[in-house]
């Protein structure tokens, strides 16, 4: 299996390269060049499975020989291993078509442990073959950095720095970032919004001789092995609710569009999915996108939903290629228009995206009714970027049913949930005396070129 670049200007890669590249060398993202498939009777075959045997199933033809079947088999036994559910991703019935899917079972949380546990396993593996080491450089809104530091910290083969908007993360997701007492795990608190800390990632991506020189790795959904991941969970969901045999529906809480637009490749891979509901908050530019067919970025509003607050999200770029037909000059036109301020997307691709993907917004007021009325009827703790998923799927339930994201754990935004449902909802044990732990965080300013040399500084290069 080769992956190409969405800009269509970078080196064809195997999935580790592809894996240890991060960004390609043209800005684009990576993907797969065919999407494999997968009949109704191998989907069939899917349930009743473990969990692991379904990421197995489901990963192997996109990993190809790249790592053999033991060592794919050994890391995602690994990975799960400290997930405290037995099923994973267990479903819960919240009305008569309507399910939630818990994805906050893993050590940090949040959706993020399925994909970065695993991302973990597979570096060291292909790190340790090959005799190398990396700066892994993350941009996070809360969650995605305590998932990468959780998986990386302690390693020798590895340096990572979470850049993370000061003030716009929950304390606990802040915490959980700078508590870890391991000197390759460096937090740093950066003046802006989570755009600010991407564009500085990829900034970092683009200078060839200060990426090249650190050996620069990224761990956000640009990593096309952030997404793979994800794409287990919608056939483990689907096939325990009768598919092949029914169309599933899901809808998903979206911020940079990665875990959507996993749900879009279980689709293309033959998963009988009806609809993908992206459920946006105030920051709706997506929803705005699917509607209007204009891509305008806005300011960024800070949310009872912060790891949601998100305008430039990275992944639509992957839906955007499909749409145009894979044209990668295309895609890279729109791109640079979009540092301008926005685009316009074109009727066929409009069309294109509009036969997978439905979504809806959810306000402050709208997601915290949601908490209270949900914890009513049904005894759920929803964490509010579950619920903005809960809310917007409520209004597109249809014949299918419909299976929600329930994206973290109510634990992690526990002012938000105290002030919805009157409950404050207690971290589990490992994290019991999180805020008795010291905390260690560098603040940086908006600033490239001292950006680069902290991270230069602390790799001693
Ligand atoms: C709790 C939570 N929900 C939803 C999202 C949005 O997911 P994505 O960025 O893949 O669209 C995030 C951030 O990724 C998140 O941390
Ligand atoms: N919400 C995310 C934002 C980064 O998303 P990613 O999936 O691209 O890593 C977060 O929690 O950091």
């Amino acid at each position: 299996m080769k992956y190409i670049s969405t800009r269509g200007n970078a080196p064809v890669l195997s999935f580790e390269e592809a894996m240890l590249s991060g960004l390609a060398r043209d800005g684009g993202l990576y993907v797969p060049q065919n999407i494999p498939q997968m009949s109704a009777n191998d989907i069939a075959a899917l349930a009743g499975q473990p969990y692991e045997e379904i990421a197995f199933r489901v990963m192997k033809p996109f990993v190809g020989d790249c790592f053999s079947d033991s060592e794919l088999m050994d890391a995602i036994t690994t990975a799960y291993a400290s997930f405290g559910h037995a099923a994973r991703a267990p479903l819960v019935q919240l009305g008569p078509n309507h399910h939630l899917l818990e994805l906050f079972h893993g050590p940090t949380l949040a959706f993020k442990d399925f994909a970065m546990q695993l991302i973990g396993q597979l570096f060291q593996k292909a790190l340790a073959r090959r005799g190398e080491q990396v700066t892994i450089v993350g941009a996070t809104s809360g969650d995605t950095g305590s998932a990468a530091i959780e998986a990386f910290r302690g390693l020798d083969a590895a340096n990572v720095f979470i850049l993370f908007p000061n003030g716009r993360v929950s304390e606990v997701q802040r915490r959980q970032m700078t508590t870890p007492v391991e000197a390759n795990v460096h937090a740093i608190a950066m003046e802006g919004t989570f755009d600010t800390c991407q564009a500085m990632l990829k900034d970092m991506f683009n200078d060839f001789e200060f990426r090249d020189g650190v050996k620069l790795a990224g761990v956000n959904s640009i990593n096309w092995a952030r997404v793979l991941a994800q794409v287990v969970y919608y056939f483990s969901a689907a096939t325990s609710l009768g598919a092949p045999h029914r169309k599933i529906s899901f809808t998903v809480p979206t911020g940079n569009f990665g875990d959507i637009f996993a749900g879009y490749i279980a689709k293309r891979m033959g998963l009988p999915i009806d609809r993908l509901v992206i459920a946006t908050n105030r920051n709706d530019i997506l929803h705005r996108a699917i509607n209007t067919g204009r891509y305008d970025t806005d300011q960024v509003f800070p949310t009872i939903t912060p790891s949601m607050d998100i305008e430039v999200s990275s992944n639509f770029e992957r839906a955007l290629f499909d749409a145009y037909d894979r044209d990668g000059a295309a895609v890279a036109q729109l791109m640079g228009e979009m540092k301008q301020g926005g685009f316009g997307i074109s009727q066929g691709a409009l069309q294109a995206l509009r036969a997978h993907f439905d979504s809806g917004r959810s306000s402050d007021e709208q997601t915290s009714a949601t908490i209270q009325s949900f914890f009513a009827a049904t005894g759920e703790v929803l964490c509010p970027h579950s619920a903005v998923g809960v809310k917007v799927a409520e209004e597109h339930l249809g014949s299918s049913p419909m299976v929600t994201l329930a994206t973290a754990h109510p634990a992690k935004f526990p002012d938000a949930v105290e002030a919805a449902m009157g409950l404050r909802p207690a971290l589990p044990r490992w994290l019991a005396d999180l805020f008795d732990r010291d905390e260690r965080v560098t603040e940086m300013p908006n600033d490239l070129q001292l950006m680069k040399s902290l991270v230069r500084e602390r790799i001693a290069l």
